[in-house]
């Protein structure tokens, strides 16, 4: 299964899908145009997946195979991390499993994160795999965390648990097996209603900085 969109209300529901979730150049497409649906018919965002991973990031198999395309690569990526940051509607991530690298980004650019409390792992691996953050994906994470939490989180590949993230504020909110959605949902419900176009100019002058780092070394 490839990413869907569904609504609850007028909260649209994005699943990024019931595998790893890798950012295939057909799944990129995929989100965008469901999140062009989104903006368009509701008045916030959810995303979330189906099954142990919200995302498990970069589809490295892909990129080994088509090197000489690296750089358009991480530029799309890098255009989907700015779109969610600067989303003109209320955002949450429902991470229901593991959100590793580009997976933990995603996350990392919604408003809000609940992350299911015993099982998965919010992990920056980058570290250990030998893959340097961009200095946008680095400016994206460290806007979001804590000096220190970002420290840890970027240099160690740590992997946090629900709880551990919760605590250093990588994620919001905690919530049981089978309710992450509805917890995301909860969340969100009393945010719904915002001028979407007031929005979008609060977040995208909050993030001035991370969108142009972003948007540097595109193809
Ligand atoms: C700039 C670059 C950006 C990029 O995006 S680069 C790409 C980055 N992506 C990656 O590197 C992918 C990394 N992903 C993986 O290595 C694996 O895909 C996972 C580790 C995410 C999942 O592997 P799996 O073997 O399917 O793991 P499990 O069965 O879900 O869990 C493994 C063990 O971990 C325990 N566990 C899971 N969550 C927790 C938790 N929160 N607290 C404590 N334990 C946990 C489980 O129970 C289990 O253990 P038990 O093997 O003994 O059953």
């Amino acid at each position: 299964m490839t990413a869907t969109l569904t609504y609850r209300d007028k909260i649209a529901v994005l699943d990024l899908g019931d595998d790893e979730n890798r950012f295939s150049p057909d799944w990129l497409d995929t989100v965008d145009r469901l999140l062009d649906e989104a903006q368009q018919n509701a008045h916030a965002l959810v995303t979330t997946a189906t099954g142990k991973f919200y995302s498990n990031g970069l589809d490295l198999e892909w990129l080994t195979a088509h090197g000489d395309r690296a750089q358009w690569y991480v530029g799309r990526v890098q255009a989907l991390f700015s779109r969610i940051l600067t989303f003109p509607l209320p955002t949450v991530a429902a991470v229901v499993g593991h959100a590793f690298g580009a997976g933990a980004m995603l996350g990392i650019a919604h408003d809000y994160r609940v992350m299911r409390a015993d099982r998965g792992y919010y992990c920056f691996p980058e570290v250990d795999i030998h893959i340097p953050f961009t200095p946008g994906m680095a400016a994206l994470i460290q806007a979001k965390l804590t000096p220190q939490t970002a420290v840890t989180a970027m240099t160690t590949g740590h992997r946090y648990g629900g709880l551990e993230a919760e605590a250093a504020g990588l994620v919001d909110r905690t919530a049981g097996e089978g309710t992450v959605l509805d917890a995301a949902v909860e969340l969100v419900t009393p945010l719904v209603g915002k001028d979407p176009g007031t929005l979008g100019v609060i977040k995208s002058t909050m993030f001035a900085t991370v969108v142009e780092s972003l948007a540097q070394g595109r193809a």
